[in-house]
């Protein structure tokens, strides 16, 4: 049977989206990566960098492109971009970008989807979505597919952080997080852990919300009221969830060696201590989407983009990954 191909966008223009696509040229593997992006924009940034890219159409091939040859799904840009300069005109194409990831991803037609970093604001700016806002991939992709809950993991080799909370001022962190939005996240997170990475029993290390996980309600009780009944509930079906523990405590090499998963109550509560520890060589992967997603860890370096100091090492592993993934999914069918 042909190998469906992996779709790759490249993201924000303006941003080192292009410059680390191009990068994948010539990466091994036997199914076809197909870049969405806007061709002429992507010719421009391979002489800027002086590499020597052939770009061609993606038409349906079920072969990798060859040698130094990248396929490309050509999107038109509303402007000219200008390296490191954002434009709202352009939004429209990053949004482009996604749709049309997510739309093969749906009918069948691509073996997952690969993101290149994308500016939230800019997107927010130029009003792309009609006034709902655009928090990220992660919800994007969880609004096109219909689904009521996805779960945002970073992995690098050593440690996995997944969060109940995604992109969320900090001010609503608190009230976001429910007893029912925590047994989803941590249904979500347990079936993927066992069928995604193959971990049969996985052992997850849950974070406290507040200080010292609320100091026994002297420092907030949303342990004690919200996350620890739930907790209490999965235990007692043998899920190995152990008890609410201070994030300080938990990401400690003690604690985080025996660990298959942390799941910490909001972004910067989890993904600082990830990249401190791998950043640039981490994935970024949307667990509970009905179709596989995985993505760079960094952001869109704006002040890199056309320089040749971007490393394409973050999403060397998300594409990797991505191909695992999809070989595993397509064997099991
Ligand atoms: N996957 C995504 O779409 C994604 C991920 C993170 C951040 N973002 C967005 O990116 C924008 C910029 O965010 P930021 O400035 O906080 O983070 P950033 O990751 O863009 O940049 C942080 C620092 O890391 C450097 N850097 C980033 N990627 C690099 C790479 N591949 N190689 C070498 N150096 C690299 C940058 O030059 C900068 O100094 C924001 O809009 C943010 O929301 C998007
Ligand atoms: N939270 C992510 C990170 O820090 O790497 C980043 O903003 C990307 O999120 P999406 O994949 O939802 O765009």
């Amino acid at each position: 049977m042909p190998l469906k191909p992996l779709y790759i966008t490249s993201g924000e223009p303006a941003g080192i989206g292009p410059d680390i696509c191009l990068d994948l040229a010539g990466f091994n593997t036997p199914r076809p990566l197909v870049v969405l992006a806007n061709k002429s924009l992507l010719q421009q940034r391979a002489a800027e960098l002086g590499k020597t890219v052939t770009l061609l159409d993606y038409q349906g091939q079920s072969e990798p492109a060859s040698g130094s040859a990248l396929y490309v799904k050509d999107l038109p840009l509303a402007q000219p971009v200008i390296n490191g300069q954002l434009n709202t005109a352009n939004a429209a194409y990053v949004l482009a970008q996604l749709t049309e990831a997510a739309r093969a991803c749906m009918r069948g037609d691509a073996a997952g989807v690969v993101t290149a970093p994308v500016q939230k604001s800019v997107i927010n700016e130029a009003g792309s979505l009609e006034g709902r806002a655009f928090s990220g991939h992660t919800e994007f992709f969880q609004e096109y597919a219909g689904v009521p809950r996805v779960v945002m993991m970073l992995a690098t080799h050593q440690l996995r952080v997944a969060l109940v909370t995604t992109h969320l001022p900090l001010k609503d962190v608190a009230a976001a997080i429910t007893q029912e939005r925590l047994r989803q996240i941590l249904n979500i997170l347990i079936h993927d852990l066992k069928t995604k990475f193959a971990i049969s029993h996985p052992k997850i290390l849950v974070c406290g919300l507040n200080p010292h996980a609320g100091e026994g309600g002297y420092l907030g009780r949303e342990e004690i009221d919200v996350i620890e009944p739930v907790l209490a509930s999965y235990r007692a079906q043998g899920v190995d969830v152990g008890h609410a523990l201070p994030a300080d405590t938990l990401f400690t090499p003690k604690y985080l060696k025996d660990a298959d998963a942390v799941l910490a109550m909001y972004h910067d509560q989890g993904l600082p201590v990830l990249k401190s520890q791998g950043f640039g060589e981490a994935v970024n992967i949307t667990l509970g989407l009905p179709f596989i997603r995985t993505s760079v860890d960094h952001g869109t370096a704006l002040d890199l983009a056309g320089s040749g100091k971007a490393s394409s090492s973050s999403l060397f592993v998300a594409t990797e990954l991505a191909l695992q993934l999809a070989d595993r999914y397509e064997a099991a069918l």
